[in-house]
Parts: C-alpha cells; sequence; structure tokens
C-alpha cells in the first residue's frame, strides 16, 4: 500500500483552488492516457468549494467533460430537489455549466426517486450500478475510479462511514444504507471502505481546527474503526490536501507562510 502524502495549504480558500487546478492536471492526463477517466465526488463544504473553483477555473475546459465517468462517495438520502442533495450541490456548482455526459452521471437515488423511501433497495441499486460499470481489467464489481475525493469529519468519519458504525465493519458490500447518521441528514448512501480501496488514487481534503484531531490519527495509523478515514486509501496514491489549521496536530510536514 503506498504511503500517505500531505500538502499544506495557507487557508482553504488556496486549498480549494490548488485542488482543483490539480484535478483539471489530473483529469487531463488521464485523458491524454487512456481517453476518459472516473473521478467520485464528496459532498461537504471543502468538496463543494473544489467544484466552484473548477468552475471558475481558466483551465476548465482543458477537460473533455464528456469522457468523465461521475460518481458520488455518498449521498443524503432526501428528496431529489433537496438543498442537502449533494447531488443538487455539485451540479449548481459544476456540473450544470460543463458539457458532461448525462450517461456516464451517475448519481445516487434520491428519496422521491424510483425507490421511493426505500434506502436499502436504492444502496443495492447504486452497487449494481458500479457492477455495471466495472470492466474485467477491474476485477470486482467495482470501477478501479482513477480518483476518488473525500472529506472527513472531526471525529473521523469520511464519505458516509462513521466511527463504529455497521458501514466501517463492511467488507463485502460495495454500497450501503446509513441510517441515524451523526452528521444530518439522518439517512444516506454511502461507498464502503472496501469500495473507497478501489480507486487509484483517494484525495482527502479537509479545514479546519475541528479537523486536525482525526487528521493527526489517520495518519499516525489509528484503526478504521475508530477513525474510519484512516481507511480510506488509494491503490497507488493517498493524498492529504489541508489547511494550516487542519494539519496543525501534524509534525514533519512542510507548512507554507501564511497568505
Ligand atoms: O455528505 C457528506 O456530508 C460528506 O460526504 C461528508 O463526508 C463530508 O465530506 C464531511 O462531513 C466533511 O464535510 P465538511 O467539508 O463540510 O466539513
Amino acid at each position: 500500500m503506498a504511503s500517505s502524502e500531505v500538502v499544506v495549504y495557507a487557508n482553504g480558500e488556496l486549498l480549494a483552488a490548488a485542488a482543483a487546478a490539480r484535478l483539471v492536471t489530473r483529469l487531463v492526463d488521464l485523458q491524454a492516457a487512456k481517453g476518459s477517466a472516473s473521478l467520485v465526488l464528496t459532498g461537504g463544504g471543502t468538496g463543494i468549494a473544489v467544484l466552484e473553483q473548477l468552475r471558475r477555473s481558466p483551465a476548465r475546459d482543458a477537460v473533455d467533460w464528456s469522457r468523465l465517468d461521475l460518481y458520488w462517495g455518498d449521498e443524503r438520502f432526501v428528496p431529489a430537489d433537496d438543498d442537502e442533495r449533494n447531488e443538487k450541490q455539485a451540479r449548481e456548482a459544476l456540473l450544470d455549466h460543463v458539457p458532461v455526459d448525462p450517461k456516464r452521471v451517475h448519481a445516487m437515488a434520491a428519496s422521491d426517486g424510483e425507490f421511493g423511501d426505500d434506502v436499502d433497495a436504492a444502496a443495492a441499486a447504486y452497487a449494481q450500478v458500479l457492477a455495471d460499470n466495472a470492466r474485467p481489467e477491474d476485477h470486482g464489481d467495482v470501477p478501479q475510479f482513477d480518483i476518488c475525493l473525500l472529506g472527513l469529519g472531526g471525529e473521523g468519519h469520511t464519505a458516509s462511514v462513521f466511527p463504529e458504525s455497521p458501514a466501517v465493519y463492511e467488507t463485502e458490500r460495495s454500497v450501503v444504507a446509513v441510517r441515524n447518521c451523526p452528521k444530518p441528514p439522518p439517512t444516506r448512501v454511502s461507498l464502503t471502505l472496501p469500495a473507497i480501496r478501489r480507486s487509484h488514487d483517494v484525495w482527502l481534503m479537509t479545514t479546519g481546527e475541528a479537523k486536525a484531531d482525526a487528521v493527526a490519527l489517520a495518519l499516525s495509523g489509528a484503526g478504521e474503526v475508530q477513525v474510519p478515514v484512516a481507511g480510506a486509501r488509494g491503490q497507488r496514491r493517498t493524498l492529504w490536501l489541508l489547511d494550516r489549521t487542519a494539519a496543525s496536530k501534524l509534525s514533519n510536514v512542510y507548512q507554507p507562510p501564511t497568505a
């Protein structure tokens, strides 16, 4: 398993802008190499801020948006038009402004969608979407995502996988329903850690003092049951993109000058 890399930015604004620039370059390189790319989006303030910055980037349309496969790491199980939906926030921030191929945008079901309020059916259906999009070279029922973007919570959750929750113990399924989620809204659909680990690259992006303990625990070898983000590792690369406050409990990492 590759070691983690840490990059610290002076503040959250710079982190989001630099992560967006990094994403453009990586997607362009992937498309140059293999004609397409796959990206897993995340909810949360930092994840959406990166998409906002990507929309505003002068290099944005160097990406061939029509050859990008888009997935979500998790989704709030609420009506499609609810402002809490990660998909709605992603569309407003970026996807409605670029020419993505609708057939290649794989959103998780909403609670007023085809499965109604059956969140287990919604989770199973998304697992099937992943299986349907896995190729023989992926060796399993989950595509080998090129990049998986994730945020994290102060207690160590990532996607909607929380400490000591049923989801964190899941070793077989790629997607699960989450109930009584400590972070509202309470009902969600989430990739599991084994599914996240199918990614080539995992980029963990967060800001704020409140995340510093979880960052330090995850990077110092904490177990994934207590600190789920510690289990969010890429096959090839695990990249932590932090601002100075989120990195404040780390030693021997380069801290840039305050902007
Ligand atoms: O749907 C969600 O809520 C997210 O997927 C969640 O995992 C989020 O990324 C973290 O809670 C960080 O959120 P902030 O960046 O807003 O702190």
